[in-house]
């Protein structure tokens, strides 16, 4: 191969790398390594975590990447996106199609074949909830979308649990629920700060329709809402004092960080509310971990 062949394919699987939304794939891989590890079982399930975590990831990434696909369109008005592998023509819809493709075929066979068929349907329900039913029907309908659309991306914790028991608990719908309620206020931060993509590109999302004022005030209601869901696994008694203190301590944090925008008391605010959601959420499966591992040693 000639050097510049060498050079075009290295950037082609890099496009395709950044097709899977790395950062967002990984985070949820994080909250359904937690629903592993909190899954009651003998020894430890090896094959249900290297499986489940490699048919996961492949279905999520998969999902990302018929999202870049989806909406090459809009990835091109908006200046957040613009550059995106489709968006761009650096990857076609037919290559693009073929590496998405494989990777649902790929995902899907893994957790069919090596895993069990709960897991392999949950997990495809979840990439065709996200790739067709929001990115293709709901992010252009309602500003509702990513509340509806926002259970999709909940569900990594119930497929890990599910990846190593075969069963559908209890505790694993709760850590779906946090995350549920979570999405909403974690992107419409960000819509209130990116609010001029959104408005180019024609997309109804809640500040462009019902404007900003609006949106933050339920970014601050969702806040709480959070809070007080995230404190069910303790009142549950699914979890103990520890994870009580974090919830609380990163709730808190979040609702400040949340009054602060809704009250213009900081500049930026819509910023730094969408980075602390990330933080936010990864300190909270830690903080499920921790608890867990705690009260395994005592
Ligand atoms: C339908 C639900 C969701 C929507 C609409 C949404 C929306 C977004 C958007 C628009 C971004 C900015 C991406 C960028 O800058 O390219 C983002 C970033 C991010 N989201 Fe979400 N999100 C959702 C669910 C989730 C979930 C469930 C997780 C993890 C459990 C997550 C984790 C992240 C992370 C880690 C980033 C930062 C990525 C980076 O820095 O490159 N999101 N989200
Ligand atoms: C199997 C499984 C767990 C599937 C979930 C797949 C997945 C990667 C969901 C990602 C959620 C997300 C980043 C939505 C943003 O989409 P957007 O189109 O609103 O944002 P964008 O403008 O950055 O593309």
């Amino acid at each position: 191969m000639s050097k510049t062949a060498t050079a075009r394919h290295q950037g082609l699987w890099h496009d395709f790398y950044e097709m899977t939304k790395p950062k967002v794939v990984m985070l949820m891989l994080i909250t359904a390594w937690v629903g592993m590890a909190l899954a009651p079982s003998e020894s430890f399930p090896l094959a249900g975590v290297v499986l489940g975590t490699l048919g996961i990831a492949a279905l999520a990434a998969s999902g990302a990447a018929f999202n870049h696909l989806l909406d090459r369109k809009i990835d091109q008005r908006m200046a957040r996106t613009h550059r995106r592998p489709v968006a761009t023509g650096r990857v076609s819809m037919q290559q693009g199609v073929v590496f998405a493709g494989s990777l649902t075929v790929l995902g899907f066979i893994v957790l069919y074949l090596w895993v069990n068929t709960l897991t392999a349907w949950l997990t495809l329900a979840s990439m065709v909830g996200y790739a067709v039913i929001y990115t293709g029907f709901l992010k252009r309908a309602t500003p509702q979308n990513i509340v509806i659309g926002g259970l999709a991306g909940a569900m990594p914790p119930l497929l890990g649990w599910t990846s190593v028991t075969g069963e559908i608990g209890a505790l694993p719908l709760l850590l779906v629920l946090i995350i549920f309620a979570w999405t909403p206020p974690h992107f419409w931060a960000l819509a209130i700060h990116r609010i001029k993509d959104y408005q180019n590109a024609e997309i109804p999302m809640m500040p462009v329709t019902h404007g900003i004022a609006y949106t933050k005030m339920h970014v601050w209601l969702y806040s709480w809402l959070l809070l007080a869901i995230s404190l069910l696994p303790f009142a549950t008694l699914n979890m103990g004092p520890v994870y009580a203190v974090c919830a609380l301590a990163l709730g808190l944090r979040y609702l400040q960080w949340n009054w602060w925008l809704l009250m213009d008391r900081k500049a930026n605010a819509a910023w730094g509310s969408f980075r602390f959601s990330i933080t936010y959420l990864l300190l909270l499966f830690v903080a499920l971990l921790l608890d867990h591992s705690v009260r395994a040693l005592f």
